[in-house]
């Protein structure tokens, strides 16, 4: 079966205690209710870099330095693949607000195993630890 394919800009937003910015989808829908880093949509004739900027700053209300890129995942759910580009981002300014989802929170990277991601996150989550360990 052929399923859609979504190509998505993802922050991994590092404030200065070293924690990260995680946020819940609302509850409806396709993996409701789990967690997830922010993101959305690359549209026509953006880079990866301008849309995590444009997607955080319309989800959450803040303004991040997009960095490095730390993973490329491709993931197939049974309703949808998803391409993950992933970024290295600082939080520069601003209160981050659930506009869009259901709750935001900053977890520790000791903490994020609480939470339940969608499958395609493990490996996100692990190439984070592995990053945080090379600098450490
Ligand atoms: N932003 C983000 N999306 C993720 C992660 N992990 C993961 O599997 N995804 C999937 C869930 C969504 O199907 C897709 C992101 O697409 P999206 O944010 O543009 O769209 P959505 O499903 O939230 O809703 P819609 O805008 O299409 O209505 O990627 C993650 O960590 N962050
Ligand atoms: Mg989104």
């Amino acid at each position: 079966m052929i399923v859609p394919h979504k190509i998505i800009g993802v922050a991994v937003v590092w404030n200065d205690q070293k924690q990260i910015l995680i946020d819940r989808r609302r509850p409806e829908g396709k993996l409701g209710g789990l967690w997830e880093f922010p993101g959305g949509k690359i549209e026509p004739g953006e880079t990866v870099e301008e849309c995590i900027r444009r997607e955080i700053k319309e989800e959450l209300g803040i303004e991040i330095d997009v960095g490095e890129h730390l993973i490329t995942i491709d993931y197939t759910y049974p309703h949808l693949q998803v391409t993950l580009t992933v970024h290295l981002c600082k939080h520069l300014s601003g209160e981050p607000m659930p506009i869009e989802c259901d709750e935001v929170l900053w977890v520790s990277l000791n903490e994020i195993e609480q939470y339940s991601f969608p499958t395609a996150n493990t490996q996100i989550i692990a190439a984070i630890k592995r990053y945080s360990q090379t600098r450490s």
